[in-house]
């Protein structure tokens, strides 16, 4: 299948899969430096524009990678990109780290990368190029929604958010 995308600057990145093939995912690149304070959530652009084929989504997702390492998070995961969509794909990311003033910043391999009064403590820089998410794509199904009063029955019925215990 193919899947249109544009650059909307220079330095952004087309994405590709790291493997020939089995991947399920390719992997989303910073346009630009971005500083992350504890308890923000910023809009990091990757300057790419889609056209995804109608029946399908693109879907942003963390990086096992990031969320192991470092306290960077998909605010909304997963994100959805319209088919619709024409405008820039963008990444939201939170930093969750507790801000305990330790005047450190960190990259996004968790490296102190300064230490300094002049930046937020426990704030991070993702750099332009770093792969802050990964995207895939998959097939949507649009239902037709039909209002009903009864509904077929079920062995669970209404039980949920734990009903059935944690062992
Ligand atoms: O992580 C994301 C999520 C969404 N989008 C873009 C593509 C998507 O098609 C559009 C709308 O997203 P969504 O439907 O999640 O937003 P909404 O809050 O429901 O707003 P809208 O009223 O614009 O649909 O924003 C992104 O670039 N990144």
């Amino acid at each position: 299948m193919e899947v249109k995308v544009k650059r909307l600057h220079p330095d952004a990145v087309i994405p590709q899969y790291a493997h020939e093939s089995g991947d399920s995912g390719f992997d989303l690149y910073a346009l630009e430096d971005v500083i992350i304070e504890p308890g923000q959530t910023v809009k990091v652009r990757t300057g790419l524009v889609f056209e995804i084929p109608e029946g399908y989504e693109l879907q942003i997702r963390p990086r096992s990678g990031v969320s192991a390492k470092t306290k960077l998070r998909v605010s909304n995961t997963p994100g959805t990109v319209d088919a619709s969509f024409r405008g820039e794909v963008m990444v939201l990311v939170d930093n969750i780290k507790p801000c305990v003033q330790s005047g450190l910043q960190y990259n996004i391999k968790e490296e102190v990368v300064n230490w300094d009064d002049n930046y937020a403590p426990d704030s991070y820089i993702i750099r332009k190029g770093d792969r802050i998410a990964q995207a895939v794509i998959v097939p949507v199904i649009r239902a037709e929604l039909v209002e009903v009063d009864e509904l077929g029955t079920t062995e669970r019925g209404e039980g949920g958010f734990g009903s059935s215990g944690t062992r």
